[in-house]
């Protein structure tokens, strides 16, 4: 082994540090960065108590896609690393493909590395997708968080995406794979002006005579990452003695809220908005700022597909009506992504055709006993109650038919863990 590649198997290595056997996930897409991932860590658990599982998604767009898989398998399988391919088909031919994709990959790992009971899944991201990152982050006059860039390691559901390339050049892997004498394929796309990561990577060329590194940016955005884990960890710390849940509102003491500093205000609120919504994105700046400062003047607002309201002590945050009205289900599914309703009775039988849906006036106005569960009218119509047609059979939270009861799927625990990790 070559110098350069024994310090790239060092490098890696120093990210699965030992503990008991387990089997690591790879995510192989067949270009230079994910496969050089491959031929290291294949070298890096020889001996050890760790062994691999390779995946590639092939995700139907383009007609080489499966043979780039098929040859990701054979390299897999020449190292002795089983390897599958999950299809996805979920392209309609609307919106942004390239975000679709990724998420959708992101979902097709996380199953594939659950069904196999794999807990941590490496990826070959590298420091020039990370100065890229942070290049189109900045032409969005992004904040602490969106230059930090991508962390070495992340927790998504039940497994930990792991980074070990993200320090190492794209260049240097190239080498090593020309060393070793291996193959891979240069997905024509990565060429495509059309995309803002390519002209990035064009401007990161142009940048270099400045001095403006790719190991620079990406020493900034590691620099950056730390902050941003300090002002997380602040913000959790904050929030566990401001933020309690009430039934499915986040309910914030306005004194406290109040003499946060605003970075750590902004945090907490744009959590909550998440928590709520259950949506993947937080709210824009811009409108987060507005919200800021309709609680610092004493009005509530609507954002995010929620309801802030104050009163003389709290600021409540609720789903609102308008975003979940039209949302139904039957009532073993979960609803609106954060309820689960429970049954009468040990054999938990449901009237056939009944289902889930929003209170609204329209119920709310046949709960009589609405107040005695505490919550404001206007939350109230936003929390979901069993429907047979027209006919309100229970509102558990507005004291509404017996016996059946709410659940809620992200508890207060998931609330101010989240801050931590955003
Ligand atoms: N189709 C895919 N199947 C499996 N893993 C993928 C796929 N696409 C991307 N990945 C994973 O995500 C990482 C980053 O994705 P990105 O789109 O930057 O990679 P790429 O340019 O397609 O390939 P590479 O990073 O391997 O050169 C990859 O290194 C790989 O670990």
């Amino acid at each position: 082994m070559s110098n350069s590649s024994s310090l790239l198997t060092e490098v890696v290595a120093g990210h699965f540090l030992p503990g008991p056997a387990e089997e690591i996930g790879l995510a192989v897409s067949g270009g230079g960065d994910s496969l050089a991932l491959l031929y290291l860590m294949a070298e890096i658990v020889k001996g050890s108590d760790l062994s691999l599982r390779a995946v590639t998604v092939d995700h139907g767009l383009r007609p080489e896609a499966a043979e780039e898989a098929a040859m990701v398998g054979r390299v897999a399988q020449s190292l002795g690393v089983p390897h599958e391919v999950l299809r996805w088909e979920g392209w309609q031919g609307e919106g942004n493909l390239q975000d679709q994709a990724r998420r959708a990959r992101y979902e097709l790992l996380g199953s594939w590395a659950s069904a196999h009971g794999i807990r941590q899944v490496a990826l070959g991201h590298t420091a020039d997708d990370q100065a890229e990152t942070f290049l189109m982050r900045l032409s969005r006059a992004s904040g602490v968080d969106g230059l930090s860039g991508m962390a070495p390691r992340r927790r998504v559901g039940s497994i930990t995406l792991v980074r070990p390339l993200l320090e190492v050049r794209r260049s240097c892997l190239r080498d090593y794979l020309q060393d070793i004498g291996a193959e891979w394929v240069d997905d024509p796309s990565n060429e495509d002006t059309r995309f803002e990561r390519v002209r990035a990577r064009q401007a990161l060329v142009a940048l270099e005579p400045l001095g403006l590194s790719i190991q620079a940016i990406s020493e900034t955005a590691r620099n950056l990452g730390s902050v941003r884990a300090t002002l997380g960890w602040y913000a959790f710390s904050e929030s566990q003695g401001l933020v309690r849940v009430e039934a499915g509102d986040l309910v914030i003491s306005r004194q406290g809220f109040r003499v946060l500093q605003p970075e750590i205000a902004r945090r907490i609120l744009s959590q909550a908005l998440i928590w709520i919504s259950g949506s993947d994105y937080p709210p824009r700046r811009r409108a987060l700022a507005l919200a800021l400062e309709a609680i610092r003047s004493g009005t509530g607002m609507s954002l995010h597909g929620c309801l802030i309201s104050l009163s003389d002590q709290d600021i409540r945050v609720s789903r609102e009506f308008s975003a979940v009205e039209g949302l139904s289900c039957p009532p073993a599914e979960p609803w609106d992504g954060r309820w689960r309703l429970h049954p009468p009775g040990a054999a938990g039988l449901v009237e056939a055709g009944c289902e889930l849906r929003a209170l609204g006036e329209a119920g709310l106005a046949q709960c009589d006993d609405w107040r005695a569960g505490g919550l404001p009218w206007r939350s109230l119509l936003g929390y979901p109650s069993v429907w047979l047609g027209d006919k309100l059979l229970a509102a558990p939270h507005a004291g509404f038919g017996r016996g059946w009861r709410a659940e809620l799927i992200r508890d207060e625990d998931a609330f101010h863990a989240a801050l931590l990790a955003h």
